[in-house]
């Protein structure tokens, strides 16, 4: 059994995994892609989960938002209990306390960049000066205020995953998930979204779970979880992680990047 788990000083966790299995079945062939894992993600730190291709990473990840059903064990977020939910209800938690980025950014090629952020705040049932306030401060955040009217085929990859950032940010969600945002980023763009990220912990106190085997994450990181075949092999803090990045020296804003 696999087991990583301890309490943050804030309280609950904002994620708690006991003993979660899931396997996948192919024709005749079923693997086991995690093992009776148990793990805690902390309120506010930027997790990263580690490992090689195929060790279970995503599915983690899946799980955890409630995008995907464990075959067994429990899966709490913000103190929900998951596994308990109707489809609705657990859409509707995420509508409301989630937000994701993924590697492919998922875009709408008809939309610009301020559509983009302002169609999930359109459903969470805000008012209108509202879903434009925080759309447009969202894609400053990430600076993109200048190119917040251009489609995504007017966009830079690096451009198109600070949109999907903004989105995600928008929401305010206490839960952000990263599904390898920074693997179709060349080194440059792939920094600055890591840098996003990390600012977006720091300045708003969101819990992220950013899954990648991309290796300059590790020292952006809160906390590094190293997995292997479906089970967490190390739980670590990694030394930059002690030391204010380059240029936050002055605390962030909403603004600020
Ligand atoms: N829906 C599915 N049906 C069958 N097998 C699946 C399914 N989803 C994932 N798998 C298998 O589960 C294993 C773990 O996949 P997962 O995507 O979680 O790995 P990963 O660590 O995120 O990999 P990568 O870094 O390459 O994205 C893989 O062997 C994959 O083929």
């Amino acid at each position: 059994m696999s087991t990583i788990a301890s309490t943050s000083a804030s309280g609950t966790p904002a994620l708690q995994a006991r003993s979660v299995r899931k396997s996948f079945v192919s024709g005749r062939l079923q693997s086991t892609v995690l093992h009776d894992l148990t793990l805690d993600v902390h309120t506010g730190e930027l997790t990263l989960i580690s490992g090689p291709s195929g060790c279970g990473k995503s599915t983690l990840l899946a799980i955890l938002s409630g995008l995907q059903p464990a075959d067994g064990g429990d899966v709490r977020a913000l103190g929900h209990e998951l596994s308990g939910m109707s489809t609705r209800a657990l859409e509707s938690f995420r509508l409301q306390h989630t937000g994701f980025v993924f590697q492919g950014f998922n875009l709408f090629p008809a939309l610009t960049a301020l559509e983009q952020v302002e169609l999930p705040l359109s459903y969470m049932g805000l008012a209108k000066e509202v879903v434009r306030k925080r759309a447009v401060e969202s894609l400053e955040e990430v600076g993109l205020g200048p190119r917040m009217r251009l489609l995504p085929a007017e966009l830079s990859g690096g451009e198109k995953q600070r949109v999907a950032i903004a989105r995600a940010l928008a929401k305010e969600p206490e839960l952000l998930f990263a599904d390898e945002p920074t693997s179709a980023l060349d080194a440059a763009n792939g920094q600055i979204v890591i840098d996003i990220l990390h600012r977006i912990a720091r300045a708003h106190g969101t819990t992220v779970l950013c899954v990648s085997h991309d290796p300059r994450l590790v020292h952006h990181a809160d906390r590094v979880l190293a997995m292997e075949d479906g089970r967490i092999l190390s739980d670590h803090v990694p030394p930059a992680a002690a030391f204010p990045l380059q240029g936050e020296s002055q605390p962030p804003t909403r603004s600020g990047y």
